[in-house]
């Protein structure tokens, strides 16, 4: 038979199987949804019995609807295909490989979980060690129907005469498809070395390093979707949650884990990780850096310390005729002594009473010992206690604090300079008060570690004012961002697993934000030093390893093949790195394209149209996404350039935001520009450059980003 005649045979066998598949899901569905109804019957005819029957009935109701909620959620996902691969062993028995597993109603496998251990084999047999597998072939669907199939033989001379064997490249082809606005998942091609990783034992930190483009955020989240399907037991209960930079980042990822039938696992970008607020603006790199040092805990740990604005500066109280003053001064060394006993002052108000209520005592007995009298203690205490206007006092004086209250403190900047005593110079301080005291822009990604640092400063309010703080932060964001309906009200801690993604550009302040909420976890961490905007990187990595924990073990695994960038693009990526990178830590780009990247000069004045052209150029070139990637400050003034050009597939981004994401082409605008915004400049720049999958066109008015501005 000729191949293209082969290649249709074997696609109507294939075809056959999923048309089996399809029609078993949909039995299993409507099982599913009688189940549910059945579930909700229980809860109607709990109504009507005794009551504790009906406490055990709601909860068999309960487990039922969930149960069946949670099966139709798998059933439902969008996937490109349910299944994907196929083994035949030398037995001559085949497996199929797909997103979830199904049996028939005899209970013989239609499809195992790629995460089974019978499915292991699609990814890591290899010719030197096939593993019984002679045949391993990607199917590749869109919806029910099968469009093609790749093969790979893995024991030529265990092939029997009846077995076909059709084309070759399923990952080039993956590979080399346009991309769309969301990462897909990459189950269908997932490499050997990547399935390591992904089957990695669940404890202790996973560390994945790797160039860009070498998969490093693909491999993390199907390694979630894996510990997910093979230790629910131990991580289902309290959860798995993945971090990453931006918001622009979990949006673009967010299709992969449902796309693999999971969808409990909670993503978020650093500027989402406190419940209530959301922050997507970047500071300044100077700024971010102050903000992100572990200077700020001491910072914020004077400030919290520091006498509140409002407080009165006085006291007077009336015991037996005799007025009780105490000074500015005099409440300040109470205040004090209260803070050096130790503990968060949203808890330390009894003691703020007692020791407030020693003062006075202390006084009416210097008092007294002018006049020769005597003083009973205790009964003035006790009555002063049980006052009105002294309780009234103390909430003015000792009030509840919220760490965005606090945190708005050190926008003065007389405040911030006492906080920040040998610890930030005076350049650092009118920066940091600017930003501080600027409320009509709402907090920036950096403030939401030092928010959270608060939050455990501070302790929790009392319960009744809990409500009060919500409103408060609520209010104070409204003007300027968005706000989310806490997912995990309390309890922020109890994460059992945790995906940190891009952590090389993780401040010290947000690694102890992370760290807070892992303490009993085990981690995922990704990363490319090599990519890395954080000027400090010895500060961070301590942060990082207390948020591991002293004893945690860990394992390291370094990916080095670049699935994303054509060879073409990631070879200007490494040249203008060059400098600032082992060799070794930069991977190898496998798929040429014959392209190659685009430099062009910009003239004074001919900026806005360059942009404009080439970005029509290249949407006209590639299917796909085209991002103009440009300095952080610029974002507005190019998207105006651009908003003529209404065109979905295009995406203005800045440098930091660029992080993690791709697209088939990329205009990138003055490079020199993002050298200069940022305190690593040319591994922003790096990150710049490996956005792109097939295409790159380079504007810039100098050559000084270029190695020897050539
Ligand atoms: N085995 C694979 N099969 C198909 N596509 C793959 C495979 N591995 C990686 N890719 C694709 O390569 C691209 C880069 O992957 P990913 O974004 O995970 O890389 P990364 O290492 O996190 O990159 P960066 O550090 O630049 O963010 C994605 O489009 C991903 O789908």
């Amino acid at each position: 038979m000729s191949e293209p005649r082969v290649r249709r045979a074997e696609i109507a066998i294939e075809q056959s199987h999923v048309d089996r598949v399809y029609a078993r899901l949909a039995e299993l569905r409507s099982q599913a949804e009688a189940m549910r109804s059945k579930g909700y019957e229980i809860g109607h005819g709990a109504q009507r019995e005794a009551v504790f029957e009906q406490a055990s009935m709601l909860f068999e109701r309960d487990m039922m609807v969930y149960h069946a909620n949670q099966t139709l959620a798998s059933l439902d996902a969008e996937y490109e295909g349910l299944v994907f691969g196929r083994l035949d062993h030398t037995s001559r028995e085949t497996v199929y490989v797909g997103r979830l597993g199904i049996r028939d109603a005899d209970f013989d496998n239609l499809v195992t979980d790629w995460r089974a251990p019978a499915a292991a084999a699609f990814y890591q047999a290899t010719a030197e060690d096939p593993m019984d597998v002679v045949r391993r072939r990607v199917i590749r669907c869109s919806g029910q129907t099968v469009l093609d199939v790749d093969d790979d033989v893995l024991i030529p001379e265990g092939v029997p005469d009846d077995m076909r064997v059709v084309g070759e490249g399923a990952l080039m082809a993956a590979l080399g498809r346009a991309r769309g606005e969301k990462m897909r998942d990459i189950v269908a091609t997932i490499q050997k070395e990547q399935d390591e990783v992904i089957r990695a034992p669940w404890r202790g930190v996973t560390e994945i390093t790797g160039g860009p483009g070498t998969g490093k955020t693909a491999v993390a989240l199907h390694r979630a979707a894996y510990l997910l399907y093979r230790h629910r037991r131990q991580l289902g209960g309290a959860g798995v949650l993945v971090i990453g930079p931006s918001g622009v980042f979990t949006n673009y990822i967010s299709r992969v884990l449902p796309s693999m039938g999971e969808t409990n696992v909670e993503l978020r970008a650093l500027g989402q990780v406190l419940d209530g607020i959301e922050a997507t603006r970047q500071d300044p790199a100077r700024l971010a850096a102050i903000k992100g040092s572990l200077r700020m805990r001491k910072i914020l740990l004077r400030a919290l310390r520091d006498t509140p604005p409002d407080a009165p500066t006085e006291m007077r109280i009336v015991y037996r005729g005799e007025v009780l003053k105490l000074t500015a001064k005099e409440l300040d060394r109470v205040r004090r002594k209260v803070h050096t006993q130790g503990g968060p002052p949203n808890r330390s108000r009894v003691r703020a009473a007692e020791t407030l209520l020693a003062a006075l005592a202390d006084k009416a007995e210097e008092y007294a010992r002018a006049d020769g009298r005597t003083v009973d203690r205790e009964e003035l205490i006790t009555d002063l206690g049980e006052r009105l206007e002294f309780h009234r006092f103390l909430v003015v004086w000792w009030p509840v604090l919220y760490p965005a209250q606090v945190l708005r403190w050190l926008g003065d900047e007389r405040r911030l300079a006492k906080a920040s005593r040998q610890l930030l110079d005076s350049d650092e301080i009118a920066l940091l008060a600017a930003s501080m005291a600027d409320r009509s822009r709402g907090w920036t990604v950096a403030d939401i570690a030092l928010l959270d640092e608060l939050r455990v400063l501070l302790g929790p309010p009392p319960k009744r004012r809990r409500r009060q703080q919500v409103e408060l932060e609520a209010e104070q964001e409204r003007d300027s961002t968005a706000t989310r309906g806490p997912q995990r009200p309390e309890h922020y801690d109890e994460y059992s697993h945790i995906v940190v993604d891009e952590s090389q550009d993780l401040s010290p302040m947000q690694w102890r934000m992370v760290g807070r909420r892992g303490k009993y976890a085990s981690w995922t961490v990704v990363g490319d030093p090599v990519q890395s905007s954080w000027p400090d990187p010895g500060e961070a990595a301590q942060a990082r390893d207390q948020a591991f924990g002293p004893r945690t073990p860990r394992r390291r695994y370094t990916l080095r093949t670049n699935y994303r960038n054509s060879a073409e693009i990631f070879a200007l990526a490494a040249r203008v790195v060059a400098g600032h990178a082992e060799a070794d830590d930069l991977p190898d780009a496998v798929r040429a394209t014959g392209i190659e990247p685009q430099i062009r000069g910009l003239e004074p004045g001919t900026v806005e149209g360059a942009v404009q052209a080439a970005v029509k150029e290249l949407l006209d070139a590639v299917e796909g996404t085209v991002g103009v990637i440009c300095a952080m400050d610029r974002v507005p003034q190019v998207s105006g350039w651009l908003a003529a050009q209404a065109d979905e597939r295009l995406k203005v981004v800045g440098s930091l935001d660029s992080k993690g994401l791709e697209y088939d082409a990329v205009v990138l605008l003055e490079p020199s520009e993002l050298i200069r915004e940022s305190l690593t400049g040319r591994r922003v720049l790096y990150v710049a450059l490996t956005r792109a999958t097939q295409q790159l066109v380079v504007l810039a008015s100098d050559d000084g980003w270029l190695p020897d501005g050539r």
